[in-house]
């Protein structure tokens, strides 16, 4: 078991006894780690080309969940069915099950709107509107019908300071974000996600844009989110994913081949086809 983990199951082994309406303290209950994302045989085709083949997956609450394999195997696609955001392409077509905290999502009793706030995206290139930081991150509650300033301001500067670009920004609130580096701007977009108190957080190669430096901030942010979001982020950096990831799911070709602690699908793993792509033979 990583150090991580353990950590994890220590915290969850105390309970809470304040009182609090907050879901992310309510978490803290007694439990062992939960599926906050629960996959069965998922099957998707653009047209008559499958892309999709028997996915299952459970993807851990407050964990880091990575997933990897060469171009083209599905990765985006797997993260964009997690919101159903894959279906904006008309020609899809899905089978199989995803149940997001118990619910199915393909359930027209589901509300596609609730799926996209608790389930939020972020890109792989930084893509904040053309508006102020400010006008960013208050975008999705303003949508959600929050209007007053007071309580905007709050939840502008909470979600800013948890996306770790707070003290950067706090005197430029009012420029256009346009204006700032792609490092910020992809923290600005993070930001953005987390004001409408998102669940499950999918990042799709969220750093392939950025240089070192700003690639580290993202991927520190990314350790302090998980003690209260799930995340699940694409990544064709192996080391990142070593690095950041609590488990690894290795795809190809549309299959899920091997999902494992991330330790052990690194350094011990079960299918020949996981170890020759980690070993970089092919891909
Ligand atoms: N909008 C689309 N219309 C038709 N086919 C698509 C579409 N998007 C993806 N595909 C196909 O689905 C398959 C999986 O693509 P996907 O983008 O999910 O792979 P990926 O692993 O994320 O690749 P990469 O690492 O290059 O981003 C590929 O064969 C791709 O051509």
């Amino acid at each position: 078991m990583s150090k991580l983990k353990e950590n994890q199951e220590t915290v969850g082994g105390f309970t809470s006894t304040a009182p609090s309406i907050d879901k992310k303290e309510k978490k803290q209950t007694p439990s062992k780690v939960n599926n906050v994302i629960e996959v069965n045989d998922l099957n998707l085709w653009y047209g008559s080309d499958q892309a999709l083949y028997e996915v299952n997956m459970n993807v851990p609450e407050e964990q880091v969940t990575a997933i990897i394999g060469p171009s083209g195997c599905g990765k985006s696609t797997f993260l964009k069915t997690l919101n159903r955001m894959v279906e904006m392409v008309p020609i899809v077509k899905t089978s199989g099950s995803i149940k997001y905290r118990n619910e199915e999502i393909f359930s027209n009793k589901f509300k596609q709107e609730y799926l996209r706030t608790k389930v939020g995206m972020v890109f792989q290139k930084p893509n904040p509107f053309p508006k102020s930081v400010y006008d960013n991150v208050a975008y999705g509650p303003r949508v959600h019908g929050i209007k007053k300033k007071e309580v905007l301001d709050q939840i502008v500067e909470k979600s800013l300071k948890d996306a770790a670009i707070w003290d950067e920004l706090k005197d430029r609130l009012n420029e256009n974000a346009y204006g700032l580096s792609g490092g910020q701007q992809q923290r600005v977009c993070i930001a953005r996600a987390l004001a409408v108190e998102p669940d499950v957080i999918l990042m799709d190669e969220p750093t392939s844009a950025l240089d070192p430096i700003s690639t580290a901030k993202v991927e520190e942010l990314v350790q302090e989110l998980k003690k209260k979001y799930s995340i699940i982020i694409v990544t064709h950096n192996m080391q990142q994913a070593a690095r950041i990831s609590d488990k690894t799911a290795f795809f190809l070709n549309g299959e899920l081949i091997e999902f494992a602690e991330t330790d052990k699908l690194f350094q011990n793993p079960q299918d020949k086809r996981t170890e020759d792509y980690i070993t970089g033979r092919f891909g």
